[in-house]
């Protein structure tokens, strides 16, 4: 089976904002930038979704709206694909966040929670349920899943999926409205990247 991952286009705010959880309206028009990754999606060889699972956040609920009117299929939502919890960051110019705090949270990223928000362990956990879902899947090897999500979702997922640390995966570039492709074979040992950033 496989899993086609869809970032949201731009969002509007500022790139020097830390926003995760933060419900930011999408900068461009939902039904374009649709059509933009629907042919992305075929020129790849995507099939069609049937059906397309989508954050609860107006970035990525939006997209898929356009998305599932392009494609004639239904959305439904998962919370587990929200995007990380900063906290008390949520809406700050990173560079007005506390040095010492920032540098905390990166000397340790997984348990570190002094935003108030999720830690890295809490964020893995919630995502990590929603990939558990395909993992003993007893669907057609050839089902697809469409989600749209985002970044850090993204990242997550590509860091268990292909058991890379998340250190790793979060430097990988990902840019607004990219697909990323995973597919699970069948007796398979485990997930393999088709696509990134694409
Ligand atoms: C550990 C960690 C650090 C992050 N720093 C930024 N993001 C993520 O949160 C922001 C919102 O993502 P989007 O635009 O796709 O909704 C982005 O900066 C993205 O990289 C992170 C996510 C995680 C898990």
């Amino acid at each position: 089976m496989d899993l086609v991952l869809i970032r949201h286009p731009p969002p509007a705010i500022d790139a020097s904002i830390c926003y995760g959880r933060t419900d930011v309206p999408l900068a461009v028009d939902a039904d374009e930038s649709a059509s933009a990754i629907a042919g992305r999606l075929a020129a790849l060889g995507v099939p069609s979704p049937q059906q397309l699972t989508t954050s609860p956040l107006q970035r990525c609920a939006h997209l898929a709206g356009g998305l599932a009117r392009h494609f004639d299929c239904l959305v439904g939502v998962d919370a587990r694909l929200q995007e990380i919890d900063f906290g008390a960051w949520e809406g700050q110019r990173w560079d007005a966040i506390d040095r010492a705090a920032l540098d905390a949270w990166a000397a340790d990223l997984r348990h570190a929670r002094m935003h108030g928000g999720e830690s890295v362990e809490q964020f893995e956990a919630r995502v990590g349920g929603w990939l558990e879902l395909w993992r003993a899947t007893t669907t057609a090897p050839t089902s697809h899943v469409h989600a749209v999500t985002h970044a850090g979702v993204m990242r997550m997922i590509a860091s268990l999926a292909l058991g890379k640390p998340l250190e790793e995966t979060l430097k990988w570039p990902l840019e607004m409205g990219a697909v990323v492709w995973l597919r699970r074979d069948p007796g398979g040992q485990g997930w393999r990247l088709l696509h990134w950033n694409v």
